[in-house]
């Protein structure tokens, strides 16, 4: 594409970079005729779209090859291997040939079902054999690949009775995971949410009445989805098992299948070639193939004239977003009309549609995200890790990212940097859930990323800037609260004191969230700006008091001096004491990392553990745990972990639990402060907490744990908590097998 962007004319360039939405149909009729007598545009045309060309290469020959292959192992009733042929058969044949007189790509289908349901009547006999557990894998199967519905319902009596036999199988904790699943399908909103419009954030969410914690708010299916496009060109080239595991992998094509396809087909591994083989949607964009997904909806549906009614940002995209869009928009539409030709006319008002829809898609998907919990999926596994000292402190958040959604009610929810609902997935299910209580009538906003207590104000600003091209007003934002207060605050030197200092650039910070104050265009007297400052020395001043509990000092926000008593601080050396002490706890962090924590290293990093102490406010980010990832609209993102937590980690891979405990319960206090004591962050560090308490056979310290975190992941994902975070369920079963070891000695 930048090859493309290189050869536009200055002019035309110019005239897309300072276009508004209305100038649209013009500047693209005038790039389509520039392109439509370009030789490189054409070949790069003929590259997305020939089927010969595509990453799937289509070639009967190659189909016939592997089809006959297929039927070779069929008759020897190898019925893998056949699926297997038939499966790469599948990605290679052409689509309207014909074999004998059928349809290849038909007969391929039925050739491949027919191995399915060979795996049905192994299970049947592996069933007569009392092969218990070899049987649910092939009934597993074979409901995975059954296309009607009374054959699915007959493999699962089948199934139910199997796993009733199935001792074994019934003490897998796993195994009530699909009665959990049945949870997932029925649960269904109770309350009524009403679109409102807001001064600053266009439109949002509300509820008519008050909500408690962990009611769900939403739920929806996606509009379109799309997956990422590493994962569609590993899943094209059927590379799929290096990158995910294969639970993650079928999770990949449930999430990015569309749901009219035989549930069937979704769990192969080749995509629908909806495509026709095709290069297209493997190798444009992400955003981009969604569009193309989305417009070849609109003409199926025959709704191609309706907009989406999404909010979009078009005219405020840097002038060189606005060429891209205009090159992809083009080449697009000849993709998608190489397929269906008269569906998709080639006119400056349809280039204009999808450049205005790629655009709404930019401020308005969502990137579906699961749970890596690969270190959970094998159970034994993980219980062999909480007895290895140095393992027990793995079990943290990640996120796989698996696709990028429209949810077209999902994405009126308006951000906010201190969020009261929580967005999650069930494979392509939106999910939204209050985490806290919501009085009627008060905005329903989740976080697009970026929160409170987890980035500085200037961070979230510039990511929301950036990534959703919107200056954040936010609570968070615009007013004073106590962890951006702290976050990155040094500690008053004076004996006793404990107070906030802030230096330059965090003091400025501060004052930046009342500019959208001064911005309002009714005055801009010197009486207003007064009223402002008073305003933000106000808001200030009782965050301040709140830190520091009640005191009656009326704090200037100064850099260097304290909040607290006013006293002036030398910066400089705060800042070198703290500079020097986290030298050592990248050295310890290194020695975690290579499992080589020595009992000098220890000691030194105890010892600038004080210093750290010394020069910053207790409550500051660097002493705690931040390695928390977002549930968000975009990628997750992991800070390292810092001074607290790295020690915990480093004296519990020296086998010191105790010690370790101790630092991971100051990190803890000092989350709590930065969140609030029931967020996701706090628990994800009650995890490790948990984890610990067990290894060293406290098991009454981690009944404990585990309910407050039991506690925190209901409200973020209700009952799903179990299959959010796989390890809930493990950790509460050992927590009980520790407690009755106990009272058995
Ligand atoms: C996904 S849409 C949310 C719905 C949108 N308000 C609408 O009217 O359709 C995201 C857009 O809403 C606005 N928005 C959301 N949260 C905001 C916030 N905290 N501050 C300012 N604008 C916000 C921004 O314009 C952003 O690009």
């Amino acid at each position: 594409m930048e090859k493309l962007k290189s050869i536009i004319p200055l002019e035309i360039k110019r005239k897309i970079e300072q276009s508004t939405t209305k100038d649209l149909p013009s500047t693209t009729s005038s790039l389509h005729d520039f392109f439509a007598n370009s030789s490189l545009f054409h070949s790069m045309v003929e590259d997305l779209t020939n089927p010969e060309l595509g990453f799937c290469a289509k070639n009967k020959e190659t189909a016939l090859e592997l089809k006959n292959k297929g039927n070779a192992c069929f008759s020897c009733s190898d019925y893998s291997q056949a699926a297997h042929f038939y499966s790469q058969a599948l990605r290679v044949a052409p689509v309207d040939v014909l074999d004998k007189g059928n349809e290849l790509v038909a007969a391929l289908f039925v050739n491949r079902a027919s191995s399915f349901h060979a795996w049905y009547r192994r299970g049947k006999v592996n069933t007569s054999l009392l092969n218990y557990e070899d049987a649910i894998c092939d009934l597993k199967v074979a409901l995975d690949f059954e296309g009607t519905l009374s054959g699915k319902r007959q493999i699962q009596n089948d199934l139910k009775l199997m796993e009733k036999e199935n001792k074994k199988e019934a003490e897998n904790p796993f195994q009530e995971l699909s009665r959990q699943e049945q949870l997932v399908i029925d649960e269904m909103p109770p309350v009524k949410l009403q679109r409102v419009s807001t001064p600053t954030k266009g439109r949002g969410m509300t509820s008519l009445f008050e909500i408690s914690p962990a009611t769900l708010v939403h739920k929806e299916e996606p509009y379109a989805a799309s997956g990422g496009q590493v994962l569609r060109k590993r899943v094209t080239n059927n590379e799929s098992d290096d990158i995910l595991s294969g639970d993650s992998f079928k999770y990949f094509l449930k999430v990015t299948s569309d749901s009219h396809l035989d549930p069937g087909i979704e769990c192969f591994t080749e995509h629908g070639h909806e495509c026709r083989g095709v290069n297209w949607p493997v190798v444009l964009p992400t955003q981009v193939v969604l569009a193309g997904r989305i417009m070849m909806k609109l003409v199926e549906l025959k709704e191609d004239s309706k907009d989406l009614d999404l909010f979009h940002h078009y005219v405020h995209l840097p002038p060189e977003s606005k060429v891209e869009l205009h090159v992809y928009s083009i080449v697009l539409l000849y993709c998608l009309h190489s397929y269906y030709r008269s569906k998709f006319k080639l006119q400056g008002a349809i280039f204009a549609k999808v450049i205005i829809l790629i655009s709404q898609i930019k401020v308005n998907s969502m990137a579906i995200v699961r749970m890596k919990s690969s270190d959970v999926s094998n159970p034994s596994k993980q219980s062999g890790n909480l007895s290895l000292p140095g393992d027990s402190m793995t079990s943290n958040f990640e996120q796989a990212r698996v696709g990028q959604g429209i949810y077209l009610s999902g994405s009126v929810f308006n951000h906010s940097c201190m969020p009261n609902v929580h967005a999650y997935f069930i494979s392509r299910t939106l999910l939204i859930r209050a985490t806290e209580y919501v009085p009627s009538g008060c905005p329903l906003e989740m976080s697009y990323g970026p929160q409170v207590g987890q980035w500085d104000y200037r961070n979230r600003q510039q990511f929301l800037l950036d990534r959703y091209t919107f200056k954040c007003q936010c609570n968070g934002c615009t007013r004073a609260n106590l962890p951006d207060l702290v976050l990155n605050a040094f500690r008053c030197a004076k004996v006793n004191c404990f107070g906030v200092v802030l230096d330059d650039t965090m003091v400025e910070y501060e004052k930046h969230k009342y500019y959208h104050l001064q911005e309002t265009p009714k005055d801009h007297s010197t009486e207003h700006q007064r009223e402002v400052e008073k305003l933000m020395h106000d808001e200030i001043k009782n965050v301040a008091c709140l830190i520091f509990e009640h005191s009656n000092h009326c704090p200037e926000i100064q850099s260097g001096c304290c909040l607290k008593c006013g006293s002036p601080n030398d910066l400089k050396y705060l800042r070198a004491t703290a500079d020097e002490a986290d030298t050592y706890f990248r050295s310890l962090q290194e020695a975690v990392n290579s499992n080589d924590v020595s009992a000098g290293l220890l000691s030194n990093a105890l010892s600038s553990l004080n210093d750290l102490k010394s020069a910053l406010h207790s409550y500051n980010k660097k002493l705690a745990e931040v390695r928390f990832t977002a549930l968000s609209l975009e990628n997750a993102s992991t800070d390292p972990a810092l001074a607290e937590d790295i020690l915990a980690e480093a004296f519990c891979s020296v086998g010191e639990m105790q010690q370790a405990i101790d630092h991971c319960t100051i990190s803890i206090q000092i989350l709590k402060k930065l969140y609030s004591p029931g967020h996701i962050a706090v628990g994800n560090e009650l995890v490790k907490l948990s984890s610990l308490q067990l290894a060293l056979g406290d098991a009454a310290a981690a009944v404990d744990t585990v309910r407050q975190m039991d506690t925190i992941f209901s409200n973020y994902c209700g009952k799903q908590a179990v299959l959010m975070f796989p390890y809930l369920k493990y950790l509460k079963g050992e927590v009980v097998h520790k407690l009755a070891d106990g009272r058995k000695s």
